[in-house]
C-alpha cells in the first residue's frame, strides 16, 4: 500500500522528471522540487546513494513532503568507472553536449571490445527531511559506448549508449521501451515492489 498520497521528485533534470513520472503513473500525486526551490543542493557525496539521500532530504525540507531523488550516471569500464557520480559535471558543468564530446574524445582510440559501460541509478525515498531510514533502490543497465552519437530521444549520454538487447542506442529507443529497460526502470521496479504499488 502506498504510504502517502503526494510525493516531491527531487530532480532539476527535465529528462529524468519525465521518466520518473511516467514510471510512477497515477500511483501517487507527483510534484517537482522546482515548484518549491530553484537552488540545487551541492552533490558532495562519494556515492550515488549518498547523493540521492542528500537530494531527497533537501527536497523534503523545502517542500514539507515525502521526497524521491535519483542520483545516476555512467560508469565506463575502460575509465575505471568514471565519470560515475561526476557524470553531470564531466565537462565542468558545460552540459550534456560537452560531456558527450569529452567522453568520445577520451575513448577515441579504444576498441569496441573495451567500450563496455553501465548506467547506474540510485533512488532514495525519505518520508521527511530527517528520516532516519531512507528507502534505497539501485539499478544497473549494461551497454557499450558508441563512436559517434545516434538518436534524438532521451537525454544526457543516451546518444552514446548502445543497448545490446535492442541493437540501438538508448536515444533511439521509444520512451516506453527505455522506461522498461533502463537503470532507472530497474531501480523503480524495486522501489514499487518495496512500497507495494
Ligand atoms: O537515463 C539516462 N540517460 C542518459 N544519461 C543519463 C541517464 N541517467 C543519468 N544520466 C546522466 C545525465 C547526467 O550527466 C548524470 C546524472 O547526474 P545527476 O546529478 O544524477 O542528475 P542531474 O544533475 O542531471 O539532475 P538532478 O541531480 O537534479 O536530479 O548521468
Ligand atoms: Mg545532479
Amino acid at each position: 500500500m502506498m504510504p502517502f498520497k503526494e510525493l516531491v521528485l527531487a530532480s532539476h533534470n527535465a529528462g529524468k522528471l519525465k521518466e520518473l513520472q511516467a514510471m510512477l503513473g497515477d500511483a501517487v500525486r507527483v510534484r517537482s522540487v522546482g515548484e518549491f526551490s530553484d537552488v540545487e543542493p551541492e552533490e558532495t557525496g562519494l556515492s550515488f546513494i549518498e547523493n540521492a539521500i542528500l537530494k531527497a532530504r533537501n527536497a523534503a525540507r523545502v517542500s514539507g513532503l515525502p521526497a524521491l531523488a535519483d542520483d545516476s550516471g555512467l560508469a565506463v569500464d575502460h575509465l575505471g568507472g568514471a565519470p560515475g557520480i561526476y557524470s553531470a559535471r564531466y565537462a565542468d558543468g558545460q552540459g550534456d553536449a560537452a560531456n558527450n564530446a569529452k567522453l568520445l574524445d577520451v575513448l577515441k582510440d579504444v576498441p569496441d571490445a573495451e567500450r563496455g559501460a553501465q548506467f547506474v541509478c540510485a533512488l532514495a525515498l525519505v518520508r521527511h527531511a530527517e528520516d532516519p531510514l531512507p528507502i534505497i533502490c539501485e539499478g544497473l543497465w549494461h551497454g557499450r559506448i558508441l563512436h559517434a552519437p545516434r538518436g534524438e530521444q532521451g537525454f544526457g549520454y543516451d546518444p552514446l549508449f548502445w543497448v545490446p538487447e535492442r541493437d540501438r542506442s538508448s536515444a533511439e529507443l521509444t520512451p516506453t521501451d527505455k522506461n522498461q529497460l533502463s537503470h532507472r526502470a530497474r531501480a523503480m521496479a524495486l522501489l514499487k515492489a518495496r512500497l507495494g504499488i
